[in-house]
């Protein structure tokens, strides 16, 4: 496997494959600065042509960066599920996307490309997750909870049963989601409400 972002997202990342006994030969990153991350040689900027039969992840966090420079990668996608993660048989995971520690991912959810499930999180039953979504650790979607591509669920928010929540929002850390959500949206607190709606 080949990473692109040589970060402490990569580490956690290292630690799935790992945890899974599959062998990392580098790390692009455009820092050049950076030499190695954990003894895994971090070999500069993207190059399409550097171990091009490997697959390749784009260990970075931020949504919006990832969905840009996965536009420009030619490897095929790999996927990484930590082995401490309870994945119902019924998931539909796509490439690209990865699923950390202690995670629970319940019955028909269906996880799109590039999607971070992140540590302790817990995905109920029927929930569909967009291209390039993150769920930041110790988030709760209850059942059958639609999460638009782009979207960041805050660290330890609990989205209640049956809710759309639109593309590209960002829901803050420690909300509680109990009503629909827009496209674009910045929301926080407990119910949660709408801050604004950005367009860029
Ligand atoms: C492994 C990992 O680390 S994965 C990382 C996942 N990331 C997250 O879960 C973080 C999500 N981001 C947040 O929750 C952020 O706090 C944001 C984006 C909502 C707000 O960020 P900013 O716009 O920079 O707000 P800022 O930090 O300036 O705070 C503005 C005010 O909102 C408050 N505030 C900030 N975040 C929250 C929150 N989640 N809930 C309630 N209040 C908040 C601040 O205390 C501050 O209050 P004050 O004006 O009374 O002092």
């Amino acid at each position: 496997m080949l990473l692109y972002g040589a970060s402490g997202h990569a580490k956690v990342i290292i630690s799935c494959l790992r945890a899974n006994g599959v062998p990392i030969s580098g790390i692009f990153d455009d820092d050049l600065q950076k030499k190695s991350l954990w003894s895994i040689p971090v070999i500069g900027k993207y190059d399409p042509n550097f171990d091009n039969k490997s697959l390749l992840i784009i260990a970075i966090g931020n949504n919006q960066i990832r969905r840009k420079i996965a536009s420009s990668i030619h490897h095929q996608f790999g996927k990484v599920a930590h082995p401490s993660a309870i994945i119902d048989d019924s998931v539909k995971m796509s490439a690209g996307s990865v699923i950390f520690h202690n995670v629970v991912v319940q019955a028909d959810v269906s996880i799109g490309k590039h999607v971070i499930i992140n540590t302790s999180s817990s995905v109920d039953h029927d929930c569909t997750l967009g291209d390039f979504v993150h769920i930041a650790p110790n988030a709760t979607l209850c059942g059958n909870v639609q999460v638009g591509e782009g979207t960041l669920i805050g660290a330890g928010t609990i989205v209640t049963p049956n809710i759309t929540i639109g593309k590209n929002c960002l829901i803050a850390a420690g909300s509680v989601i109990t009503k629909d959500i827009p496209d674009f949206a910045i929301v926080r607190g407990n119910p949660a409400r709408v801050l604004k709606i950005t367009f860029d």
